[in-house]
């Protein structure tokens, strides 16, 4: 296909998707399914730039002015500086020339909701929770994210997890962090011997950084409340050494389902907690996690369209949940033990806000808190994350 295809296939599917039929993952596999001459280089590339589209959709559709995924797409291209007359060509499968008012797009200065790409009405919030740093945490989220990798530590360390990595061809460096690696973005990390051996996991850096804020200890019972697919849960495993008990457990038990091939392929153990085992822990777990169901958002570039579908209704749901489910977590934390409030958001309504109404909620002393807001640190350019440490007062 030619960048000009390319790029007209990409318009359609942000106009379904902007239709709203349908997330952009199945848009793009039927995408792919429907045209079979499209070949995988042709599918990553019309991948990358509806995503972009998703990730920027209306800072790029102000810059060009036009509407739909056309506007989007053309506001990419001048953007990157694409070759307007060559994208736009009106060829055969290229998208119709632009006229020559659209050609420049647009100069004035968007409101801040279209110039950092979210809903307008989570401007108040994002600016109380976020202040100075709401400009660059918004660019930070807007952009590509890299593709970092936790080693497991029970299979190996740093260097020889590189070493695997350069015999597949994927290049990554060290970050300041004791197990992260970090590739560029779209690296083929998954089809590469390290992964398929469970010498590395695919864990972002901010992630990796709020399992280690558990402390988890070789000997220790740890109980991770909402494991999903089990990423922190295998973190606590690798740290543990394989020494004491890691429990894993979420409402929705089916999201676990690929943690014991995963837990498997990296070696550890793993229990899956039901509800007897549940109650068998009641006050008995050195360290509870509670990585709190949310509205995702310091991870939206990972997953822009979560921003996007983001409701008032929807954060207050997420605020309930995080409670009830820290309120049924603590059940199990032991006397002397630590309970961790955890979330991939950088809305203070999830975060600090929510830990201080937690702890006052239940007696509880707030230990120690960790704030990584997008792009900001250490490890510059992982996901925003908060965690918070309690104990009885
Ligand atoms: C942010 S995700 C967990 C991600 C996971 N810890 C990881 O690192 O991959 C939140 C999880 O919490 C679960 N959940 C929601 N409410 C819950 C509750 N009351 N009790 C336990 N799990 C809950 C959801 O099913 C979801 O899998």
């Amino acid at each position: 296909m030619t960048p000009a295809a390319r790029a007209e296939a990409a318009i359609g599917l942000l106009d379904a998707w902007l239709a709203g039929e349908n997330r952009a993952e199945p848009l793009l596999r039927a995408w792919g399914r429907a045209n079979r001459y499209a070949g995988s280089k042709d599918r990553r590339a019309v991948a990358d730039i509806v995503y972009e589209g998703l990730r920027r959709r209306r800072s790029l559709g102000w810059m060009s002015g036009a509407a739909g995924g056309r506007g989007i797409v053309h506001g990419l291209a001048l953007v990157e500086g694409w070759p307007l007359d060559e994208i736009f060509s009106g060829a055969r499968y290229a998208p119709a020339p632009l006229a020559a008012a659209e050609r420049e797009g647009r100069r004035d200065a968007p409101p801040d909701p279209v110039r950092f790409d979210h809903p307008d009405w989570l401007e108040g919030p994002l600016k109380a929770s976020l202040g100075a740093r709401y400009a660059p945490s918004m660019v930070a989220l807007g952009a590509r994210a890299p593709v970092d990798l936790r080693v497991n530590r029970l299979k190996c360390d740093r260097a020889g997890a590189l070493a695997a990595l350069a015999e597949d061809g994927v290049e990554a460096a060290p970050l300041d962090l004791a197990d992260a690696l970090r590739c560029a973005p779209g690296a083929p990390v998954a089809r590469s011997r390290a992964y398929l051996d469970g010498l590395i996991e695919l864990q972002d850096a901010a992630s990796q950084e709020a399992a280690a804020f558990g402390a988890a200890a070789p000997g220790e019972w740890v109980l991770d409340f909402c494991a999903g697919g089990g990423g922190k849960t295998l973190a606590f495993a690798a740290l543990m050494g394989g020494n004491g008990r890691v429990i894993a457990h979420d409402a929705a038990p089916g999201r676990m389902r690929d943690l014991p091939p995963r837990a498997k392929r990296a070696g550890a153990t793993v229990e899956l907690a039901d509800r007897q085992l549940l109650e068998e822990l009641k006050g008995a777990c050195d360290l509870v996690f509670v990585d709190a169901p949310c509205s995702g958002a310091g991870t939206w570039r990972r997953d822009p369209e979560t921003k996007w579908r983001l409701t008032p209704e929807g954060l207050e749901a997420r605020i309930s949940e995080q409670r009830a489910a820290f309120s049924a977590a603590l059940d199990c934390m032991k006397p002397g033990g630590r309970i961790v409030y955890a979330t991939c958001s950088i809305i203070g309504a999830e975060t600090g806000d929510q830990a201080r109404f937690l702890a006052a909620a239940h007696g509880l002393f707030l230990e120690s808190e960790m704030t990584r807001l997008p792009g900001e640190g250490a490890n510059g350019g992982a996901d925003g994350f908060y965690a918070a440490r309690l104990r009885r007062g």
